[in-house]
């Protein structure tokens, strides 16, 4: 049942209560509420993700933000190596959480990264061998909307049969073609990939996202709202939870499992308990948060703000990682790009008439159709000073989302009035720049003081450089020849390797990855904030399922990888209770 406010709730006890309803926390209540056995409470600050048409209508995900009510409105500190600039940092706040505001992008990563992630943990249960079977139980392949012979675009064989819907782009645009056969033309530099979901992510090739029937596919979709009607599931909207509380010791550690939550600052406080877990899965900004609320965190900044220390983790809000993003654009010759849909409302009234009868057309599409991930030249000589951070010759340094327009979504500058263009964002995938998250004060709806310090890593620049030349060089290629007729803007006027990260420090925004801030590490390890089976370390009945628990953030876009662990991670409760 879908409640709105706490008042509605028929008990106060359950099971497993879960904190979010994002990406992770969906999953979860999906999976545990397989068993009829288990009740399960979901609590969600934000609201329902029905009807919100930016939401439903893939290309205009941008429309969310970076400010908007199915978001939480975050801004980062000013960057100190980014000229001090302050960034929105939006995370969504709504039913789906992230999953159903993001740029929809699909992509599970290598099999590097999971055994990376195994060996950090030293727990073989998240290498790619035990976790492939989560990957193939969270999503499917479907048909794109326009019915073309795919062949040659995606290798099903590489999909599972779970219920995230992924699709190939619903409409080419006039560069894909460009893209690809520079890549087979290019012989070894931009190697062509057939499928991102083969465990090899270097490559260049389309774009896969979460999205079927040209609608967004997301957590709420797909996992959430086919169970809302099981009787053992209940989920509360437009409710925050403000702390986990603990209620006396079992084996010497305090047990969490009183959770209080208040529809607003000036609201009564409720609390209900959970007899067996309490699951937090609020993202990589809430779950940190809530656990420093809870005195659960570093003791010494705690005392700080007058907050009780029940567990001295100080990797509590620390080794935050996201991936940073700019735009380098090239003016084009030519008149389809999409850069008057963007600025002519009349042509957009008329592209989404078009998705309203049918979900069909431009706006089917992600806000891009094509994708590369590369590696630097493993002679450049940033491997000098750095060793090599990927987790294997088959994970990137960084990414090129292709998009025919003038950066849609991902710019610190506004649309320039007239002229088409030809949008590289370019990503640096395989940071070394660590942040941190802290408490601003002990006010729950109060947001944290959120640092991700991008581009503070010297290798983080080095990665810039060497792929903004790449994507100079991709554009030299052939098929580009008579349609681009030069560079544009500030990354693309940068000429020394010192231009080009004076224009980055202007021009890098979020990609909006953030992920690492509970991280997991060996059992029994003093570092690291959860235990390699989420359990939160020196606590009783308090688990983390989202991406703050990610060791290290991997290169690619987290919601595959974020599903895998979801699904992972409802088998190990349900086994441990079974
Ligand atoms: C704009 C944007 C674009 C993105 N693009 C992509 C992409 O193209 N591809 C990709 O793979 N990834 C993308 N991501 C990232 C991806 O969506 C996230 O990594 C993923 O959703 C993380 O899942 P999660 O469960 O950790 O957190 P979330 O999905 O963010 O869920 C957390 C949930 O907890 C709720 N919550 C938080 N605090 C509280 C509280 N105190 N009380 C109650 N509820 C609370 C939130 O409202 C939210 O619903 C994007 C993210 C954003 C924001």
């Amino acid at each position: 049942t879908l409640f709105t406010n706490v008042s509605q709730l028929t008990k106060s006890n359950y099971d497993f209560v879960i904190v979010g309803a994002g990406a992770a926390g969906s999953v979860l209540a999906n999976r545990l509420t397989e068993n009829p056995s288990f009740s399960v409470l979901v609590i969600e600050a934000g609201v329902t993700n029905e009807g919100v048409l930016d939401i439903e209508v893939p290309f205009l995900a941008p429309g969310n933000l970076p400010m908007s009510s199915v978001t939480w409105n975050f801004t980062t500190t000013p960057q100190q190596n980014l000229d001090d600039r302050v960034l929105t940092y939006p995370r969504g706040r709504v039913l789906g959480g992230s999953s159903s505001i993001n740029f929809m992008v699909y992509t599970r990563g290598s099999d590097e990264e999971y055994d990376r992630w195994a060996k950090l943990t030293e727990n073989s249960g998240w290498a790619w061998e035990n976790v492939a079977q989560y990957y193939f139980k969270s999503s499917r392949l479907v048909p794109p909307v326009d019915g073309r012979n795919i062949t040659g675009e995606v290798n099903p064989s590489d999909h599972g049969n779970g219920p995230i819907l992924v699709s190939v782009p619903g409409m080419p645009s006039e560069i894909d073609d460009r893209v690809f056969t520079t890549s087979k033309e290019s012989g070894s530099e931009f190697p062509f990939s057939l499928d991102w979901q083969s465990g090899n992510a270097v490559g260049v090739g389309a774009l896969q996202s979460t999205a079927g029937g040209g609608v967004r596919s997301s957590a709420a979709t797909a996992y959430l709202q086919p169970v809302l009607n099981r009787t053992n599931l209940d989920v509360l909207i437009q409710t925050t939870v403000t702390r986990v509380i603990s209620n006396g010791k079992s084996g010497g550690k305090p047990v969490f499992n009183k959770v209080e939550m208040a529809a607003n600052a000036a609201s009564k406080r409720f609390t209900v308990t959970a007899s067996k877990e309490v699951i937090l899965s609020a993202g990589s900004i809430g779950t940190p948060q809530i656990l420093m609320l809870s005195g659960i965190g570093n003791c010494t900044t705690l005392k700080t703000l007058d907050i009780d220390c029940e567990i001295d983790l100080p990797d509590v809000g620390e080794h935050l990682q996201d991936h940073p993003l700019m735009s380098a654009y090239f003016t084009v010759d030519s008149n389809n790009t999409f850069d008057d849909l963007l600025r002519n409302a009349t042509i957009l009234d008329a592209a989404l008439e078009q998705w309203m009868s049918n979900h069909s057309g431009i706006l089917a599409n992600a806000p891009g159709n094509a994708i590369a991930f590369l590696r630097l030249p493993s002679n450049d000589s940033i491997f000098k000073t750095f060793a090599d951070p990927t987790a294997g010759p088959n994970s990137p340094h960084f990414e090129f989302i292709f998009a025919a327009s003038d950066g849609y979504g991902g710019s610190v500058v506004p649309q320039p009035a007239t002229g088409h263009f030809l949008t590289f964002q370019v990503v640096v995938v395989s940071p070394l720049s660590r942040g941190n998250l802290k408490l601003n004060n002990t006010d729950p709806f109060d947001f944290p003081i959120i640092n991700p310090n991008f581009f503070d890593s010297e290798f983080d620049q080095a990665v810039m450089v060497g792929a903004v030349r790449a994507a100079r060089r991709f554009v030299e290629a052939a098929p580009w020849k008579g349609f681009v007729t030069g560079l544009f803007g500030v990354v693309n006027s940068a000429n020394t390797d010192e231009e080009i990260i004076a224009a980055s420090r202007q021009s890098i925004v979020t990609i909006w990855h953030p992920t690492s801030t509970a991280r997991m590490s060996p059992k029994d390890a003093s570092f690291g904030v959860t235990d390699p089976d989420l359990l939160v370390k020196g606590a009783e009945g308090l688990r983390i399922v989202d991406a703050s628990i990610f060791p290290v953030i991997p290169a690619g876009h987290p919601v595959a990888a974020m599903y895998i662990i979801a699904e992972r991670a409802s088998d190990l409760i349900k086994n441990s209770w079974a």
